[in-house]
Formats: C-alpha cells, structure tokens, sequence
C-alpha cells in the first residue's frame, strides 16, 4: 500500500527542529497609562516567551514589549518596541503598581555558590540589592505557580513574597566543634551565633514535600520586605498546620491575605490536584492575628482582590473525590465578611452551551475595570475559550463562541485591555489584545493582533463527537457523549490511506483543547493521523462525566477509547494496519490496557511514566487518595490497607492483562518521577520481557513525570517516532 510517511531519522530531526521553534506566552503585564505630549495615550505591554533551544538543551525564556495607543475603549495603534531580550537568573520580578518601580528574585552563583537577591529597580538604577541568602531569615524563595508570589503593596513600600522556612543547620554528633574563640570580632560573633543555631543528629531527618513539581518545597513561609528599612520579617501567626501561599495584600495594607492547604496529618501532592483541604485567610500585620475566612470543608485557589478593594474572587471544590472538578467560582465581601457562590457546579450543561468552570488557577488579574464582573478562561468541551462572568447575576457569556480559534488564554486584563494568547493545532500562539466592552453594552470585542504566528496550512484539525453504544452507557451517568481531536495532513496522495496514533490523555481528568501540540503537528507533518480522545471522565463536559469515571477504570475509558477508533477506522481514510497507540500517566495506563484488551489490533504502543498497578502505586505515589478513588473507593487519610480494596486496584489495571499482549512496546520513564514512580514502568517491562513480547525502555534521569526537559522531550520524540515507523511498517 501506499505511504506518505517520513521515515529518514534526518528529516524527522529537521521537522521536529523546525516546528519546535515556535515560543509560547507564559505571561503579560499591562503598564500604567501615559498621556504622550500630542494627548494620545498608551500603556507599555510586557511580554515573557518560553522556547526551546535544541543546541542549547534547555528551554530559554525572553521579554518582548509592545507599545499600545488606545482610547480607552479600542486600540488606535499597537506594535513592538524593540527586539527581544532573554531573560536570565530571573526567578519572579514584578512592576510596581505605578509602574515607577521593578522588583526582581533574582538567583546566581557566586564562587560557586548560589545565592539570591531580592533587587528593587528604580528607572535606569538598581536601586537595592539585598542578598536574601545571606540575611538567613528563610530558606530558598517559591517562584512555582502553585505557592509563590512577588505583591507590591498598594503603597509601593513593601514586598510580600513566599519562601521556605529556615531550618537550623543540621550536623553530626561526631562533628569537631570550632575552636574556642577569645576575643571575638565580628565574623567570629556570626559563626558563634551560626553554631548556636545548628542541632545535632536531624541530619538524616526526612522532610516531607509538597510531591510531583514541588520536590523541596515543604514549609512555606509569608516574608515581607520593608524596602525603606531593608528589612525582610517573616510573618507570625500562620497556624502552624497549614502551608501559605497564593498571598496578597489586604485593602489598605493592613495586613496579607492567603491560601492555607492543610499539611496534616501528611502532605499529598498539589500538582494537577486542587482538591486539597484549604482555606483563605487573613493574617494581621500589626497583631499577627489570624483569621479563617472560608469553612476549612471545602478546597480552595486563586483569590483575586478586585481593583475597587471590596472583594475577592476565588474558586474552590470538593476535597478528595476526583482530582479535578467542576469548580465554583465564589466571592467573599470584604466588608460583610459574606461568601456567595457565583457560578455553582454545573452537572449537565444546558441549552446555553456553558459546561462549568474547570481550572485551578485565574489569571493573575481577571477583573473588569468596574468590579463588577471576572474573566476565565477554561475548557468549555474540545475548546478553550473566554468566558466573563457578571458577579451580580451569576450570569456567564463567552466572548469567544463564534472564533474558530481552538484555545484562548487570558493572560492578564488591566482597565479591561485583555491581553491574551490563542491558538490551534495548525497555528502556534499568538498575541492578541481586545477591550472588554462596558456591561449591557452591544459593542462586538474587537480583537489586534500584536505579535502573529505562522499558520501551517498542511494541518487540518476536526472535533468529533461520539455517543457510546447502549451497552456502554452508564446506568449511573445515562446518556453522555464524548469527543476526539482529529488532526491530520490536509493533503492526502491518491490512493493513500492514513497511518493512526491514538492517544489518550492523562489524568484521567483533564482534556485535549484544540490548541497548538508540537508532537501532534510534527506527527502530522510527518503523514500521520493523530487521534486525541477525551474519553467520559474528561474535564470541560459537566461535572457527570468527570463524576462517570471512578470505579469504572479500566473499563468505561478504554472502551471509549476503543469505539472512538473503531468509528474513526470505519471511513476510508485510514490503514486498519497501521494503527498506534501512545499515551502519558493515566493515558499510558490507558495505552498498556488497550494492547492488553484489543490484542494484535495496535501495532506499536508508546507508554510515558504509565500507571501500570494501582495496587502497587498506592504505597509509593505522592497521591495515594488518586489509586483509592479511580478505583471506586473513598479516601480517607487514616485508611488502611484493605485486601478487598487491593484486590479491586490491581483488577482494574493494565498488569492484569499483559499475558494478553502482543503489541512492541516502548516505554519512556523519569527517573525522579514521583506521582507515577519509575517502578510502575518497570513492574510492566519486566511481565513484557517475561512474556517475550519486544519492550525497549528509555530512562531519563533529572526528569519527573512530565519528561518535559529539552533533551528528554525531543529525544522521546524521535525514539517514539522510530518505533512506532519501525513497527508498523514491520
Ligand atoms: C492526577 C494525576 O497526576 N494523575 C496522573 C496519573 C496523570 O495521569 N497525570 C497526567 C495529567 C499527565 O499527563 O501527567
């Protein structure tokens, strides 16, 4: 038959060299609003990029200013200032609320020693430098999403920020203590006070993290720097059993709001999972009094002050279950002290089309100018998409239900100029800007694009929608549908039929929006098809369908998955023969199922960092709660080994059916991967090789459960290409 397919390892290298080049937008700030000497205004936008360096091995990050003439309702005239600049050592930094200041985390090395620098710029001058290491009143500052922050107050005298707490110096019992000191100077008087501080026999003491991306991160503390008196204070009053971050500063600066997540009776891990018991609080600058301003019932994130200071949005969920969910979107009323549900929890979506909020995180700033209302973007079915919220009503409009555009990000909103990134799986991002028209108003959002893309006309992309066979509905959940990404070549020689990659995503609840995948476009570029399920369970489709899915793992997504193929498979468009399957985490444990339920009918199977054994992952995974759940059991923290439970887990897994395999099998592991451990990866590979069935395995050490560092992420890609040429064509 046939084939369209590149299979030269060069040409493989050069697609994937020439499409990962495209950066994407990891942030935007818009600048305060200047008055030119002709009375035109405009803001300054900045920009920051990630991309990949191949030869570099690493992914470089750069700034990008725009400078933006509007009248505050439209742009006049936009367009870059200047070229790009990357940035380096910069852990956070932040422009003051005037915009006359910039506050930079900075890290660097110093005869070999990594220190950091909290750096206050003033116009062309840096005006401090204050080596945060030195000064010893916390440990390494937090610049992850998760706990981490850099907040100018609204006085512009202080910054918060979010570090690890100070731990005193551990050291052997067998140690020889420094000499005694008769007349002391001042360094001797330090190393005194240094030794004073450092206890004996806690250096093997195992301090639990904050698991999967946050390895290290333990006890978080709020640290605040009083920039006149180059002070840096860490905050008293956070209850002891909590973990702070997420901070802001309270109206009028009189003290700092925070997310606290409960680290009793152990941390579980955050990533991907905001179903954490936590709770927005208040702490007291000038009493150091601590106040809990949410229920402590429920898990919650993302609290945003509105720009009149009178109250805070923030989104929350239920705590264990699934772990991820349709959330709500609450406020609380500064001065009432009242918390409101503004969009609840949606379980069926209805005739309006809007199928709930499902995101851990708002943007930094989500807020119209009018306080009134909140913009979010998240997935709305196959799509991302921009939805704006009236706080008052409840009532929720999208603003980007008639784009052809798969994804769009908000990136910030400042005076209602939205600065956003979108993009397709035939068109990388790009940055655009709109003013959110005034409320009850019939103006159209007109969007400008201020830095474009390359669109790649070769790839063409289709949402599918699926409804389950009556056999396979849930008498539970009854009648729900589905959906798949297709993404395939647009042209297709005569007489060629398709080869087919399917993939399934992890979680197993999270979703595939139509955005910009750099394996998936090169995949197609290369001649392939690739079919990316969102098999019920997915996030974006109601909270039913995530709800569908406990329990019935290992059954109801791998059918789905299989039916979305074999529908796919009926047109003639694609070769029967030349079938793969290839999936991460909960969607290599979907992989590794399908080649064991369906033997023969894949030909390649590629597994990333799979789930292949519950029943072995729950004792050494960082989301034990995660094992317990999608097998169709409550979690408690306190539960214990139960050999019915146990039993259940490992039916419910690939491992069960490895005799039946037959597909080649190449699986790729990160070596410090702590949500689905390496273990998991191997336990398979070995019943493979005991089987005889062909497995090679890759082993990327320094890399987690994402395998995401440049060299992992582009060499997995080419292994992943070549097996599955290599068993396909066999
Ligand atoms: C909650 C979670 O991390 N689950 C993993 C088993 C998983 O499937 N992770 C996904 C999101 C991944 O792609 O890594």
């Amino acid at each position: 038959m046939n084939s369209q397919v590149v299979t030269n390892p060069e040409d493989i290298a050069r697609l994937y060299r020439e499409l990962s080049l495209f950066p994407s937008l990891s942030r935007a700030d818009v600048g305060p609003v200047v008055t030119s000497q002709y009375g035109g205004k405009y803001s300054n936008i900045y920009t920051e990029w990630s991309q990949r360096d191949l030869d570099r091995n690493e992914n470089v990050n750069f700034c990008r200013q725009y400078i933006v003439f509007h009248d505050d309702k439209s742009v006049v005239y936009s367009g870059a200032s200047g070229n790009c600049t990357e940035i380096k050592g910069e852990l956070q930094s932040k422009d003051s609320p005037s915009g006359d200041m910039k506050a930079v985390v900075r890290e660097c090395t110093i005869k070999g020693e990594d220190k950091q620098f909290l750096e206050i710029w003033s116009k062309n001058i840096k005006m401090k430098s204050i080596n945060l290491t030195a000064l010893k009143k916390h440990g390494k500052v937090y610049e992850d999403d998760q706990f981490g922050c850099l907040v100018w107050s609204h006085s512009e005298t202080h910054l918060l920020y979010v570090a690890e707490r100070k731990r005193p110096t551990a050291k052997s019992f067998f140690q020889s203590e420094s000499p005694e000191l008769s007349s002391i100077g001042d360094e001797e008087e330090t190393m005194r006070s240094e030794e004073k501080e450092t206890v004996k026999g806690e250096q093997f003491v195992f301090h639990e993290d904050w698991g999967e991306g946050l390895v290290g991160k333990s006890r978080p503390v709020l640290c605040v720097l009083d920039i006149e008196g180059d002070n840096v204070s860490v905050l008293e009053g956070v209850p002891d059993n909590i973990s702070p971050g997420q901070a802001f500063w309270a109206p009028g600066d009189t003290g700092v709001v925070f997310v606290g997540w409960l680290h009793e009776p152990f941390r579980c891990g955050l990533k991907f999972c905001p179903n954490r018991s936590s709770s927005l609080y208040y702490v007291d600058l000038t009493g150091g009094k601590c106040e809990q301003l949410t229920s402590g019932t429920s898990a919650v994130s993302s609290p945003r002050l509105s720009p009149d200071q009178c109250r805070i949005v923030y989104l929350e969920c239920a705590v264990f279950g699934p772990h991820m969910q349709c959330s709500r979107l609450c406020m609380f009323d500064w001065y009432t002290k009242k918390t409101s549900v503004v969009v609840d929890v949606v379980n069926r979506p209805g005739e309006d089309g809007f199928t709930g909020i499902y995101s851990s995180q708002l943007s930094r700033q989500c807020w119209s100018a009018d306080s009134q209302r909140v913009i979010v973007s998240c997935p709305q079915r196959s799509r991302k998409g921009l939805l704006m919220v009236d706080t008052s009503t409840g009532i929720v409009t999208s603003l980007t239900s008639k784009s052809d555009v798969g994804s769009w990000c908000l990136l910030n909103i400042e005076r209602d100029l939205m600065v956003v990134s979108c993009s397709s799986p035939n068109c990388p991002p790009r940055l655009r800007l709109g003013f959110l028209p005034p409320r009850d108003s019939q103006e159209e959002l007109v969007w400008v694009t201020l830095e474009d893309s390359q669109m790649l006309p070769d790839i063409d992309w289709q949402i599918l929608t699926f409804t389950p066979p009556p056999e396979q509905d849930n008498s539970e959940y009854p009648g729900l549908d589905f959906e798949a990404l297709l993404i395939k070549p647009k042209e297709v020689k005569d007489g060629v039929k398709l080869p087919l990659i399917v993939t399934p995503h992890g979680g197993p609840h999270s979703v595939f929006v139509a955005d910009w995948f750099l394996y998936s476009s090169v995949l197609c570029r290369m001649g392939f098809a690739v079919l990316m399920v969102n098999y019920r369970g997915s996030t974006g489709y109601g909270q039913d369908n995530i709800l569908s899915l406990p329990g019935n793992v290992g059954t109801q997504d791998v059918k789905d998955v299989q039916f979305a193929v074999e529908s796919v498979l009926k047109g003639d468009e694609f070769d029967m023969q030349k079938v793969a399957v290839s999936g991460g985490s909960h969607g290599g444990f979907l992989a590794c199922h399908l080649i064991g339920q369906y033997p023969g009918f894949y030909k390649a199977c590629v597994s990333r960092n799979p789930v292949t054994n519950l029943a072995s992952m729950i004792g050494s995974t960082d989301i034990p709660d995660w094992c317990m759940v999608e097998a169709g059991f409550d979690y408690t923290t306190d539960c214990l080994p139960d050999p019915a439970v146990w039993e259940q887990m490992l039916n419910k897994s690939p491992i069960r059916y490895v005799t039946q395999v037959q597909t080649p099998v190449l699986l790729t592991l990160g070596e410090d991967d702590k949500r689905v451990p390496s273990k998991q990866g191997i336990e398979y590979y070995r019943a493979l090789q005991a089987k005889k069935v062909p497995v090679r395995l890759l082993w990327y050490p320094g890399n987690n459960h994402s395998l995401s560092k440049v060299d992992a992420e582009s060499d997995g890609f080419m292994n992943i290409a070549l097996w599955i040429i290599q068993h396909l064509w066999k």
